[in-house]
Order: C-alpha cells, then structure tokens, then sequence
C-alpha cells in the first residue's frame, strides 16, 4: 500500500521512519506529540502507537486532552493551535508542513459527537466528495452509496428512501450516515469523537455493532466518557489526564488491574 501512497507530491528520505519488526502491525504513531491554544500546553509529549484493525478508546476526564490529541491525528487543530512532534502514517510524518492535508484526511477520516450531515439527499451525502475527487460514473457511485451504507449498518432502513433529506432521519441514523459518508472515502483510519454521546442508547448500541463490524477494515480510534462503552468494543484503551497519557494498555488490563492509582480512581468513577 505505501508504494500507492503519495501525501506530499514527494516523498523524500527524510520522512522515512524507522519502525520495529512489527511496523505492519501499526496503522499511526505519534512521537513527542504536543500542543498548544496559545501559552496553555494542553497535551504534553504523548507518545501512542494504533495498532491496525483494533479500536482503541482514549478515556479521562473532561479537559484531559482526549480530543485535542485526536483532533490533531488528521491536523482539524492547525487552525487553532501549535502542534508539535511527530505523527507517523505509513512512513510520512502527516504533521509536517509538506503534507497535503485535503489528501491525508482522505486516509484518515473523522466523525463528530453531533451528526452533522450535509442539508442534502442521503445519496448526495454520501456522492458529495467523491464527486469533488473526481468520480462521475453513476454505476461507480451508486455501489459506494450500497457498500457504505450496508457497512454502517444503515442500508436496510434507508435503501428506499436514498433521495430523502438526511435531515428526515433521526439522530441515531444521521450519526450512521455520517459514518457512512466517512467511509466512502475508504480511509484507512477513522477518529471518532464521542460518536454515541447525543443519542439513545438504543441507537448508541447500533452505533457500537457498527464499530465492531467496522474494525474488520478499518483501524479505529474514539474518544468515549462511556466507560462500559469502552470496555465493550475497544481492544486497546488510553487513559488521559491533565494532558498527559498516564496509561495505555489493553482495554481488559485498563479495566481490571490497571498499574496508575489515578486510572483506578477514573475507571471506578471516583472522579471524572
Ligand atoms: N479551541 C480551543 N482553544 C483553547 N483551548 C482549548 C481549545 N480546545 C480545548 N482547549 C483546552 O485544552 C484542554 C483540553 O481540552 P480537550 O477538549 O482536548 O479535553 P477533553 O478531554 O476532550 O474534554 P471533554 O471530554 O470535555 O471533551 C482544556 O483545558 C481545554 O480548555
């Protein structure tokens, strides 16, 4: 896939990165990875590696940093802070300069804790930015339209309605077609911030198979207050706090005998 893989127009030898022997394993990194809104250091050297195909939960308290990071992994902060260190994807440091941003964010994609579908029909939805990529065949679009909404689990309530507004389907089923238009880009990558935070828990559900049937093809990184959620479809969790990452471990390790007294407090709800 690297060889297919052209972020910059170039890809010089500086940007290499030297990975271990698991290096396949590992859809991003980041290294040293800091930032700031102004003077304030909101997230301090936090270094964190996903691996593929897992979904990994980044957990703590509110204003602990969990979406500044997540933010910055696809550069939604540039306009608002200074990020620095690394964040490694297939190779190419995506935090530096030379990075085509529009095209990164193709590989990875991003979903909000409001669905915020366009005012459009479901199909345009999803066609929106294919189009502006430059596909045109209607056979083409038409079977992205199917697969996207079948792998968000959407398509067998809207397949006769794809012409409707997305603004007609409840907030469970817009969170879906959003993630339905995220895919259709096929990113490698999905950050998702508190996608199932807004709605009900019926529809939180679904939101969780999705996740879980997901993670078959793609790597998957959500910020969640939901600690059952958390514990339920993630594989790898991260534990934020005060802009710091003070563990990382497997979700089943993080829950049951984490090392750091502080994530025992958050997990066990003493604080948050
Ligand atoms: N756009 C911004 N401008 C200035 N400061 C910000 C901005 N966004 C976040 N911050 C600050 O950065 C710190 C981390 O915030 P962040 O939103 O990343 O935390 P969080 O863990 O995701 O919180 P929550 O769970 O409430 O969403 C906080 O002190 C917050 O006030």
């Amino acid at each position: 896939m690297a060889a297919g893989l052209n972020l910059t127009g170039e890809q010089p030898d500086r940007h290499i990165y030297h990975m271990n022997e698991n290096e396949h394993e590992i859809a991003l990194s980041t290294k040293d990875l800091q930032v700031y809104y102004g003077d304030h250091l909101a997230l301090q050297d936090a270094d964190l590696s996903f691996e593929r195909f897992k979904i990994t939960s980044l957990i703590g308290a509110s204003g602990s940093g969990k979406s500044t990071f997540l933010r910055s992994l696809n550069r939604m902060n540039d306009d608002v802070a200074t990020v620095k260190g690394n964040i490694m994807y297939r190779g190419l440091d995506i935090n530096s300069q030379d990075i085509d941003v529009y095209e990164m964010r193709k590989h990875i994609g991003m979903v909000f804790q409001r669905p915020n579908p366009f005012a459009k029909s479901i199909t345009d939805n999803i066609t929106f930015a294919l189009k502006q990529h430059g596909m045109r065949d209607k056979e083409k679009l038409a079977e992205v339209v199917e697969t996207s909404l079948k792998q968000a689990a959407l398509w067998d309530e809207v397949k006769d309605d794809l012409k409707n507004s997305a603004l007609s389907l409840s907030g469970g089923q817009q969170q879906r077609l959003v993630i339905a238009r995220a895919i259709a880009m096929k990113p490698d990558i999905l950050l998702l911030d508190e996608p199932a935070s807004a709605l009900d828990p019926i529809s939180s559900a679904k939101i969780e198979d999705t996740l879980m049937e997901l993670k078959k093809q793609y790597t998957i990184i959500i910020v969640t207050h939901n600690m059952q959620q958390a514990s339920r479809i993630s594989d790898y969790t991260a534990f934020f706090h005060t802009g710091k990452v003070l563990e990382y471990d497997l979700t089943r390790k993080i829950f049951t005998r984490p090392k750091v007294q502080m994530t025992i407090d958050y997990v066990n709800g003493n604080f948050g």
